[in-house]
Parts: structure tokens; sequence; C-alpha cells
């Protein structure tokens, strides 16, 4: 008899925006009631079925910090994998089109110089993301 495990993990695509605005980039806290409470993440979330990942990162923005985008760059995806699930993180630097922000999800956001933004306690995923963005703004 030939046994076999099948691993079926959820794989989990998420669009997030490295915003920058007046020389600064917007940090967002996640909330204490959520995942990884009160750490620091770039604002996205989930794809959900038939959106691409531009149409997600727009969708995303609004309904968390109520503001549009304007998508820049994509730089370069990274995966977590966070045992039951791995996330797919897609980052784009972004700037803003509206200005006018009302927080519906995170606790807090922060406005960072570049260089401060290693201050933070970000989700894990997110340290990759900050050492493109730096290779990103290196090659500007
Ligand atoms: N938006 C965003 N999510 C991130 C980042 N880094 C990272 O690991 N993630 C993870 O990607 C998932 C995005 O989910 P979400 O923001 O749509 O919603 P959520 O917290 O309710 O999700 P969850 O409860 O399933 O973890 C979360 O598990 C979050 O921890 C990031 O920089 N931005």
């Amino acid at each position: 008899m030939i046994e076999s495990i099948v691993a079926v993990k959820l794989v989990v695509r998420v669009p997030c925006a490295i915003i920058e605005h007046d020389g600064k980039v917007l940090a967002g806290q996640r909330s204490a009631a959520l995942s990884f409470p009160l750490q620091w993440e770039f604002p996205g979330g989930k794809q959900e079925e038939n959106e691409t990942d531009e149409e997600t990162l727009v969708r995303e923005i609004r309904e968390e910090l109520d503001v549009d985008i304007e998508i820049i760059q994509k730089l370069p995806v990274t995966t977590k994998d966070q045992g039951w699930r791995e996330i797919i993180l897609v980052p784009f630097v972004c700037k803003l089109r509206t200005f006018e922000m009302a927080l519906s999800e995170h606790e807090q956001i922060m406005w960072l110089d570049p260089q401060d933004l290693l201050s933070l306690n970000w989700t894990v995923g997110d340290l990759d993301i900050i050492k493109s963005y730096y290779t990103y703004l290196a090659g500007k």
C-alpha cells in the first residue's frame, strides 16, 4: 500500500502600500484586537477574487485610511511562512491623491523618515519590504 501525506496550505496574497508624503513614509500599528497585535505594518490587506494587486491595494487603503492613492512602483514580492498559511506580501511605493485620513482599523499611524523605519516593531515580513524599499531609494 502506498501511503501519502498531502499538506494543504492556505496561500494569502496581501498587497501593501509604502505611502510617501513630504519625504516621510506611513506606518500603521495593527489593532490590539487583530492577529500580531500592536505590531507595525504597511497598510494593505488580503486580495479578493478577481482583483489585481493594484485594485486590492486601492480598495484596502480606502477602507482602512479613507484616502485615495496613486501607485508609483511595485517592489519585489516577499513570502512569509506562518505555519498553517503562507503570506505573499506584494509591496508598492505609493503617494497620496487625497489627504484627509480617517483610521478605521489601525490603532494609530506614524509618518517616519525612511531611515527611522527600523525603529518600530514590524510584523515579520516587513523587514524584507523595508530592505527592498532602501534599495529602491538608493537607485532613485
Ligand atoms: N496589510 C499588511 N499585512 C501584513 C503585512 N505584513 C504581514 O505579515 N501582514 C500579514 O498579512 C495579513 C493581512 O491580513 P489583513 O490585514 O487583511 O487582515 P487581518 O489582520 O484581519 O488578517 P488575519 O487576522 O487573518 O491575520 C495579516 O495576517 C498580516 O499580519 C503588512 O505589511 N501589511
